[in-house]
């Protein structure tokens, strides 16, 4: 029997916000994951990072100045350390969980870098809401640098960085090699870590990739039989918070693209889930997109709930 291949992307539920969060959410994500192996499914895990690499990022730009000898540290380093920081601590938790149910597995962190396109119209229209609150002087001094804020009404405000398209994932071959010898992967943490090609060069970018649309193309590069993405609902729903609320179970590829184009899933948030998993099914024979919560894992994979697109 040949063994299904399943891209799983862990949305912010799967790893909390703070540090004691992410150690006591990934436990609960873990189980999750074990379950899939247990199953006999090759999992390929992807996940958020947006609280992670502002985290960081206020971390090594803002305390880094008690010290004359730290240097600015770019978005893009910043990225990188979320996806070790994030990959250590699941790594471990999901090799623990099936240490504890008699399964031996290497389970490892690729550092995933992600080309995108400088010209991507996201640099224009920045959407990613990245690090703490800035008082209003705090934010037009980042202005005057160059960088992109946003007003969040009665709170201050917060910088917002491009979520520019992910087009090509460098590391591809090293996860496909670890997936096929049958290793549990973490790999495009944070949607990857943005780069522009520059001859044999790969330069970092000032940026945070949405990370269902990576974790969309590595389940197409990878001709997996499902996206998996676990998110913080059951199962998605139309009208959304209205007395219409619907909820919706097994749908086509065509009413998903009706559903996106009557704008019932919200930018940022749900879309690019549907944009995600609608470009994995509709690419690829025999596929499926499902969208579920973390304990509904098994059970979304197994097609018994969740959305599913197929
Ligand atoms: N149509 C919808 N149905 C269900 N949830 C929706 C919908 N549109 C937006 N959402 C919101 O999207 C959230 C999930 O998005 P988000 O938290 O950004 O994802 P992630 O789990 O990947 O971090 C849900 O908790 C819900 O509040
Ligand atoms: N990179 C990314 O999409 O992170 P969030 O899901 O945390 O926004």
């Amino acid at each position: 029997m040949s063994q299904k291949i399943v891209v799983v992307a862990l949305g912010h539920r799967a790893l909390g916000n703070t540090l004691p969060e992410q150690k006591q959410a990934v436990t609960e994500s873990a189980k999750a994951i074990a379950d899939l192996v247990e199953l006999g499914a090759k999992v390929v895990i992807s996940h958020s990072n947006a609280p992670q690499v502002g985290m960081i990022h206020t971390a090594m730009n803002e305390f880094g100045k008690a010290h004359p000898d730290y240097t600015f540290a770019p978005m893009s380093v910043c990225s990188a350390m979320s996806q070790g920081y994030i990959g250590y601590d699941l790594q471990n938790a999901i090799r623990a969980e099936l240490i504890g149910r008699g399964i031996y597995k290497t389970v490892s962190t690729i550092l995933t870098q992600v080309v995108i396109d400088p010209y991507d119209d996201a640099f224009a229209d920045p959407e990613k809401i990245i690090g703490r609150y800035l008082t209003a002087q705090e934010a037009e001094e980042e202005e005057k640098k160059g960088n992109f804020v946003t007003e969040i009404p009665g709170k201050g405000y917060r910088r917002i960085v491009a979520a520019p398209k992910p087009q090509a994932i460098v590391e591809l071959d090293a996860i496909r090699a670890l997936v096929w010898a049958g290793q549990v992967v973490i790999a495009c943490g944070g949607g990857g870590i943005p780069v522009l090609e520059q001859g044999a060069q790969l330069r970092g970018a000032s940026a945070v990739i949405e990370k269902d649309l990576t974790s969309g193309l590595l389940a197409e590069k990878l001709d997996a039989d499902q996206l998996l993405i676990l998110t913080s609902v059951q199962k998605v729903s139309l009208n959304l918070q209205t007395p219409q609320e619907v909820y919706l179970d097994k749908i086509s590829v065509e009413e998903a693209k009706k559903h996106m184009a009557a704008n019932q899933f919200a930018p940022g948030s749900m879309l690019p889930k549907f944009e995600a998993g609608v470009s994995f099914v509709e690419k690829g024979e025999g596929r499926k997109a499902v969208i579920t919560d973390i304990p509904h894992a098994k059970d979304g994979y197994l097609g018994k709930t969740g959305t599913i697109i197929a």
